[in-house]
This record gives structure tokens, C-alpha cells and sequence, in this order.
């Protein structure tokens, strides 16, 4: 299966004959309007002056939707606001940090095609020319009102003689200017979409990626040559200008479910992408309706990525895990299909570690039924069964990155550390590994497991296990539920075998904070239950958040597969002046061949090319320079073995 990423609209539009986009600037090429920015600037800290903030903003609101005049609105705030130049300055200053996200990103293709991007504005020329001048935007590009000062140096008025200053005046403004070929309007309001209305522009684009005014969306709908859009992406996209993306960002899809930290969130939408969160997790028929359409997957430990899911997914590119666990999300499927999955490895290892340690301090001490007891009104001052965990003996089963993390800090807690592990692993300080799992159970104080949730360790502590173990020792597990035989644990705790336990982790979790937690656990003395909560601390969700966003991110935008847990690791750059395509495929002889022919056949003048495999993937990265035809892209799609193919720009 290919995924194709076209543009039909685009292909329609001759890129020679590249139109003229005219920009509204506040709200559309700035995030803000000045001149509330400007109020804000002036009366924020005179409390006699507050109510201006808000006349001014009700004004400008008032003035964007059509509800009244223009001319009336603009020459009120200038009334109210009366700013003398340095004001304007200092608001040039703030609108140059404020300039739309997608404007923003897009500034190349601007710098690019000058005199190809236009402004005009019901605001002021003093303050727009500055701000649009670092997109190379010229001063007789600006079409927009001029303030009057008056002697004193305050601004009194606006120009009365500017078009602009008037009702409809952007319709008048924009016809007498010196515009050759077609010319379309982007803008957020209602005197932008009268532009295309009174017949100064072909197309007209409602741009909501800062606000979106109802009466100029309803107003788009039923005209062909209008379209609501979320970013400038997509009006450089549709009018045939090389932006820096191949295909519109808005359009491409990211599903975070589960709660997934704001920081990701933020991080894809200022990047341009479609985002949708979901709060919790959702079960497989669910997730089978949501998952269609969608490009990027992001979820957490309690979301299973089953082989139904996959096929339902008409669009995935990647699945990210926003946690370290991948054993929920099925990778040999995510394979076969060319999806690309990623994880958190580091971010919250931290936490985990924190939490055992602060948990193997509870236990010895046996303070956390003193403390249910107090609960009670149980007063007992008594050292009997409580411990120094200093000179106690740890065990760690699993020394990956949580339980090496584990033993540098036990260790200077004063434990002994002995470990057991199935790989080879570098043993830090004084820790000892033990190569018999059985040998290691009889000699630990606190056993702690940290292995992978890999299906061949379900059970790897059952009844035997615990019976191994010495009489009243502590048990801790964080890592996976299927690991432990919750009832032998069970069993091993109320019998006193085992003292005390802390269990974090479960074969069965509620899927949200709404569903009830059922375990033959529940009740038992001396055992700290927790709510999966072991890499949930403020700073590893952040954390999370931050890595696998950008991991995903720098996937989407230049096919970087550093840290994926399944694709074959190439770390590439950002695309510059060139175009890169992607080519995931199955393992199978002849894919590198057949790519090189057809790039040799459409003579295609190759910068850079990468080859990587494992087991059952190959992954081709080709930087070509700008020339090529769309025939040497349907062929590359076509290549036989081929699971997924883009091309980026
Ligand atoms: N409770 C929570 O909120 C969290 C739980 N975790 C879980 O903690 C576990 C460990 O995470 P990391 O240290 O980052 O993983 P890791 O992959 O770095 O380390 C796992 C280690 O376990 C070893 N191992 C696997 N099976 C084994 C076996 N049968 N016997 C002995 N050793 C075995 C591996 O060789 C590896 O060294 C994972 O299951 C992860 O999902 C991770 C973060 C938060
Ligand atoms: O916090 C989560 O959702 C999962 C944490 C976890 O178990 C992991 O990172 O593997």
C-alpha cells in the first residue's frame, strides 16, 4: 500500500502563472490585532483605564464580524488610543514576535517570490510596514490607513483622503492597484471576504487558524472559488507555490489519546498539523471508528494497537508511544504495514526510579500501615518490624535503563545491589551480577522487577518463585502487569512469606479514571497499590511529551526515524532547497535496483541517498534536486515491495 499525498487542486494551477496573495494583516499574517495589542500595551497598568482594553477590543470585534461600520470603529479606537510614536515602536516590537504561526514557517517561500505577497489593512501603515518588511514585503506592497499626529506628537486621527479609511475601502483600494494576473485574498474578516465579494480578488481564502468568524465562514460556503482554511500552508499549496511542504500540514491528521502532556500537543499545532485529543484510552472498536483518516497515532500504556486497529488505519504513517512500553502496540503489524512507531525511552526512567526507592524506604520501615492505622485513631509508637533499608541486599530483575538507574541510587542508599538480567549489561559501582535467577531470589531483602513487558515474561514470578525467596522479604514491581502471578503474590503476601509489596502495574487497569479497579490484591496488609503511576510525575510527562513529539515530528517533516522501535534508525536532516523521498519497503531483493532505475530514467539529478534495513524493512531516503516529473513518483510508488512512499519538499 502507498500513501498518496496529492493535490489535485494544485495540479490544476498552472505554477507559471503564480497569483498575487493579498493579506489581511491583523489576525491573519500578525496572530493578534494591533490595536488591541496597542490598548493593552497603553492602559494595562493605569486600573483607571481598563475599560478602555475592553472598548477597544469590543470595537475591533465589532468591526471584524460586520456588525458595524469600519470607518465608525477604526476612527473611535484612534480616539481612544491616541499613541504617539514610540507607543508604535514598541507595539512593531511585540507584533514581530506575534507573526501567525504559519506565516511564520512559510517565510522562505516569501523571501522567495517577492512582490508575489501583498498587504492590505484597515490598520495602520506605521506599524505593518516594519513588521512585514522582514518577509520582504516592500513598503509599495502595503496598501493600508495612515495615522494624523498632531503637533504634540499624539495621534489624533486617520487619513481621511485613504480609501481605506472608509466602508468597502479595501474593494476600492485593491482595484487601483498595479496587479497583473490573478489575485487572492486571505484574510480572517468580513471587509476581506467583500474584497472577493465586490470583485477585487478570483479566490478567497477565510483564514481561522487565529480566529474564526462565523459570518465570513457561512459566507464562504457554496463558492467554488472560496475555502475556509486553517493555515497558510494550505493557501501556498492550493495556489501552486513551492512552501516548504509538499503537501498541507493542516491536512495531515494526529490523534492523541489518553491525556497526552500539553507540550505535544502545542508542539504539533504550531508545527501546522490537524490535532485531536481523546482524555483516555479507547477500547478496539473504538479506536477502530477513530483511527481512519488519521495520520499520526500518539497514546500511552492502556491503548492496545491490535492488528484490527492496523487495518482499519487507511492513513497511518507512525504510532507513537508516548511512555517506554511498546508491548501494547503491535510492532511486527506496524512493520508489515511500513508504520513507524516510537517511544519515550529516558523521560520518565527518573520517576520510575524515585518511586521504588521511596517505596523501598516505606515498606522497611512498615510506615505505610502505621499511617492507615493513625487513620483509624491507632497510636503505635513502636520500632518492632521497622527497618534501615542501609546494609539490606536489593535485587533487581531487568538492569535496563530503569534498574541501572535503580542501583546507582540504592547504592548510595547503602544497599547491596545484585542484579539479574537476560542480556549483557554494563554493572555500575559496586553491583554484582547474578547469572541464576533462582540465586538472586534467595539472597535479596527487596526484589524489584524492571523487564520489558515482552509476552515471555508473563509469569515470570509465580508460586515457585515467591517460595524461593526468604521468609518476610519485600516485593516491588513497576514494570509490567502480566509479569507477576498476582494471585501467587497474593497467596505469598497473606501467608507472611512475603512482608510487604508495592505494585504498581496490573494484568487488568481500568481504562480511565471513571472505570472501577478489581484486583485479587485489593485489601491485603501491608501492600501499596498505585494507579500505574510510576512515570506519572509533572516533569517526565513533560518530558515525554517534549521527546516523542519531537521524534514524530521530525519523522513527518524530514523522515527521520532516529529512536523508532521498529524502522531502521536514519538520522537526516531538515529539507532545504531540495526534495526528499521517502521510501519504506519490504526486505525483499530488488527494491534498491528497481528505485535507481527509475531515477535514472527520469534522469533525476540525485543530492544524497541512504539505504537502511533490518529484519523485515527497507527504508531508502532520495534528495533530488527541484526538478522532476510527477510520472517518476507514480512509478516510484509502484515499485513492487513498496509499503509506504512520500515525498517531501
Ligand atoms: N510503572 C510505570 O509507570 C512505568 C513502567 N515502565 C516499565 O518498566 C520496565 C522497564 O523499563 P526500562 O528499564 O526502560 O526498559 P529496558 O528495556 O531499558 O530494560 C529492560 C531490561 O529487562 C531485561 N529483561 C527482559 N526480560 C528479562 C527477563 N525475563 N529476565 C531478566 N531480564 C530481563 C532486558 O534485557 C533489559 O535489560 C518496562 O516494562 C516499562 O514498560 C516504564 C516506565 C514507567
Ligand atoms: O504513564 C503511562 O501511561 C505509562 C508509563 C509506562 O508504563 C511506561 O512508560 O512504559
Amino acid at each position: 500500500m502507498t500513501t498518496t499525498l496529492e493535490n489535485p487542486v494544485a495540479d490544476k494551477i498552472q505554477a507559471a502563472v503564480l497569483p498575487t496573495i493579498v493579506l489581511d494583516f491583523d489576525s491573519t499574517f500578525t496572530q493578534v490585532e494591533a490595536l488591541d495589542i496597542l490598548a493593552e500595551q497603553l492602559f494595562s497598568s493605569d486600573p483607571a483605564r481598563l475599560t478602555d482594553i475592553t472598548a477597544i477590543k469590543d470595537l475591533t470585534d465589532l468591526a471584524m464580524s460586520g456588525e458595524i461600520s469600519f470607518a465608525e470603529a477604526l476612527q473611535r479606537r484612534v480616539q481612544i488610543l491616541k499613541p504617539t510614536k514610540a507607543d508604535l515602536e514598541g507595539l512593531v516590537e511585540t507584533l514581530k514576535g506575534l507573526v501567525s504561526a504559519s506565516v511564520a514557517r512559510n517565510k522562505e517561500a516569501f523571501l522567495r517570490h517577492p512582490g508575489k505577497f501583498r498587504i492590505i489593512s484597515g490598520g495602520f501603515h506605521d506599524f505593518i510596514a516594519p513588521v512585514v518588511a522582514e518577509y520582504g514585503i516592500r513598503p509599495e506592497h502595503i496598501l493600508a490607513n495612515r495615522l494624523v499626529f498632531g503637533d504634540d506628537g499624539i495621534a489624533v486621527s486617520v487619513d481621511q483622503g485613504n480609501p481605506l479609511s472608509k466602508d468597502g475601502g479595501k474593494v476600492v483600494a485593491l482595484q487601483g492597484w498595479d496587479i497583473t494576473g490573478p489575485v487572492v485574498m486571505v484574510g480572517d474578516g468580513w471587509t476581506d471576504f467583500e474584497v472577493y465579494k465586490g470583485g477585487a480578488a478570483d479566490r478567497f481564502y477565510a483564514f481561522v487558524e487565529n480566529v474564526k468568524r462565523e459570518k465570513v465562514v457561512q459566507a464562504t460556503h457554496g463558492i467554488e472559488a472560496a475555502q475556509v482554511v486553517v493555515s497558510f500552508d494550505e493557501v501556498l499549496h492550493n495556489e501552486g507555490f513551492e512552501g516548504r511542504y509538499s503537501f498541507p500540514r493542516s491536512r495531515l491528521k494526529v490523534l492523541l489519546l489518553e491525556n497526552v502532556h500539553p507540550t505535544a500537543i502545542q508542539a504539533f499545532r504550531e508545527e501546522g498539523y490537524d490535532v485531536t485529543t481523546v482524555k483516555g484510552a479507547l477500547d478496539e472498536d473504538d479506536l477502530i471508528d477513530a483511527i481512519q483518516g488519521v495520520h499520526i497515532l500518539g497514546i500511552r500504556s492502556k491503548t492496545t494497537v491490535t492488528q484490527k486497529v492496523l487495518d482499519a488505519a487507511d492513513k497511518l504513517l507512525a504510532v507513537g508511544a508516548f511512555c517506554i512500553g511498546t508491548n501494547q502496540i503491535d510492532l511486527k503489524g506496524c512493520s508489515k504495514k511500513g508504520i513507524a512507531v516510537f517511544n519515550a525511552p529516558y523521560s520518565n526512567t527518573r520517576s520510575v526510579v524515585e518511586m521504588v526507592m521511596g517505596l523501598t524506604v516505606i515498606l522497611t520501615r512498615n510506615i505505610y500501615d502505621k499511617s492507615i492505622q493513625m487513620h483509624t485513631g491507632k497510636w503505635d509508637k513502636s520500632a518492632t518490624g521497622a527497618h534501615e533499608v542501609r546494609n539490606k541486599t536489593i535485587g533487581i530483575i531487568g538492569y535496563g535503563a530503569i534498574g541501572s538507574q535503580l542501583s546507582i541510587l540504592a547504592e548510595a542508599f547503602g544497599m547491596r545491589v545484585i542484579y539479574y538480567d537476560v542480556a549483557e549489561k554494563l554493572t555500575l559501582g559496586n553491583a554484582r551480577r547474578y547469572r541464576s535467577l533462582d540465586a538472586l531470589l534467595a539472597e535479596v531483602d527487596v526484589l524489584s522487577i524492571h523487564v520489558d513487558g515482552r509476552a515471555e515474561n508473563k509469569n515470570l514470578m509465580g508460586a515457585a518463585q515467591f517460595a524461593k525467596m526468604k521468609d518476610g522479604a519485600l516485593f516491588i514491581n513497576l514494570s509490567r502487569g502480566h509479569v507477576v502471578d498476582i494471585d501467587a503474590l497474593a497467596q505469598a503476601l497473606k501467608s507472611g512469606k512475603i512482608y510487604g509489596a508495592a505494585v504498581d502495574v496490573f494484568p487488568e487497569e481500568p481504562r480511565t479514571n471513571d472505570d472501577p479497579f478489581v484486583s485479587p490484591l485489593t485489601g491485603i496488609k501491608n501492600l501499596i497499590l498505585t494507579p500505574h503511576i510510576g512515570g506519572s510525575t509533572e516533569e517526565a510527562q513533560e518530558a515525554i511529551g517534549e521527546f516523542a513529539s519531537e521524534r514524530l515530528l521530525n519523522f513527518l517533516n524530514r523522515g527521520d526515524t532516529t529512536f523508532s522501535v521498529n524502522m531502521p534508525n536514519v538520522q537526516l536532516s531538515e529539507v532545504e532547497g531540495r526534495h526528499r523521498f521517502l521510501h519504506i519497503h519490504q526486505n525483499v531483493p530488488g527494491v534498491m535496483a528497481a528505485i535507481n532505475n527509475i531515477i535514472a530514467k527520469y534522469n533525476l539529478n540525485i543530492l544524497a541517498q541512504h539505504l537502511k534495513t533490518n529484519e523485515s524493512l527497507g527504508y531508502v531516503i532520495v534528495d533530488v534536486d527541484r526538478g522532476y516529473s510527477k510520472e517518476a513518483l507514480e512509478e516510484l510508488k509502484a515499485v513492487t515491495g513498496t509499503l509506504k512512499f512520500r515525498s517531501l519538499t
